[in-house]
């Protein structure tokens, strides 16, 4: 449905109960998102709510090695089973308040009670952290795009909420073009770092040796497209010889 179709119409974002404005279909496309990776290890996660939505929520946030807490007075079988085993700390409860973000550095909730979901967001933007209620707009200040993942690589696309449903056929597609071979010469660049970084003088050089590798001839990523990693490590070994100063 067009976005104007919305007007004056019972608004369905779980945020504006009421007559919809379209306020925040507009936002978000006039919103320029700007885009990290962030570091979890370590850091306090919460997870407000304990349904499906809980669940993979917090499972994106253990594969980054977040410390997640999870607050729901239910839970299903799979975040039962994670506390259990010591993956996750659970919190049998309600959300409690602003007391329940301290120290926490990232909350994420899909709770199924509007008022609670807009009650976190308030509290969480008064102590300016980062929350995100899912496929709430209005209530989130960071958004999770549709992600790749391989090995070191990840490639992450985000629609600016225009469509989540593309942005997810947009990752197939992104995954079809972009395989194994690619997360492959990163780890091995990767390995090229130390020598760069102990061996060539100046970030001009250090560039000039990984792009003469990256974008030479032969093509790397073609060469273990064909299974040839030995090949591409020869590349690297030439490149050294050619940039290390005489
Ligand atoms: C990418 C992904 C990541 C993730 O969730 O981790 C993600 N949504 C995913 C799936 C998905 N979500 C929805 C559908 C149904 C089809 C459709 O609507 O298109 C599907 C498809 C499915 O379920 O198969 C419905 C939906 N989502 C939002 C609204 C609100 C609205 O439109 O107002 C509604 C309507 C609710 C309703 O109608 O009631 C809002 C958001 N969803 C976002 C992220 C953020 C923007 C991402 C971007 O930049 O594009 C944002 C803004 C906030 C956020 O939640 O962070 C994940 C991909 C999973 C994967 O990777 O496989
Ligand atoms: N599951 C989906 O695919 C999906 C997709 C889009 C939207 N939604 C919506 O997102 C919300 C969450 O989805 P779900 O499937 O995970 O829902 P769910 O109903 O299975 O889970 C809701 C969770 O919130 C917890 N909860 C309720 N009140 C709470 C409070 N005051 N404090 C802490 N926890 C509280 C419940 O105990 C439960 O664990 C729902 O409103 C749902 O309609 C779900």
């Amino acid at each position: 449905m067009p976005a104007a179709a919305y007007a004056g119409k019972e608004c369905v974002c779980q945020f504006k109960r009421g007559i919809c404005d379209q306020t925040c279909v507009k936002d978000m496309l006039e919103t320029p998102f700007y885009i990290a990776c962030l570091k979890l290890k370590g850091r306090k996660c919460l997870v407000v709510g304990g349904g499906a939505l809980g669940l993979e929520k917090t499972e994106g946030l253990l594969a980054c090695d977040g410390d997640v807490t999870v607050i729901a007075p239910e839970v299903g079988p799979e975040l039962e089973q994670l506390a259990a085993e010591g993956s996750i700390t659970w919190e049998r409860r309600e959300y409690g308040g602003a007391a329940d973000l301290e120290g926490v550095f990232m909350v994420i909730a899909c709770t199924d009670d509007t008022d609670v979901n807009i009650k976190i967001y308030d509290d969480a933007e008064a102590r300016a952290m980062l929350v995100n209620i899912v496929d709430v707009p209005p209530l989130c200040n960071f958004i999770l795009p549709a992600l790749v993942r391989m090995g070191p690589l990840a490639i992450a696309i985000s629609t600016a909420g225009a469509s989540p449903a593309l942005a997810k056929r947009m990752k197939r597609e992104v995954a079809e073009l972009f395989g194994d071979e690619y997360a492959t010469l990163a780890i091995m660049l990767n390995d090229a770092r130390g020598w760069a970084k102990g061996t060539l003088p100046t970030y001009q050089d250090r560039k000039a040796f990984f792009e003469s590798i990256v974008n030479g001839e032969p093509d790397p990523i073609a060469l273990l497209r064909a299974g040839d990693s030995a090949a591409v490590l020869d590349l690297i070994a030439a490149a050294q010889r050619t940039h290390a100063p005489a």
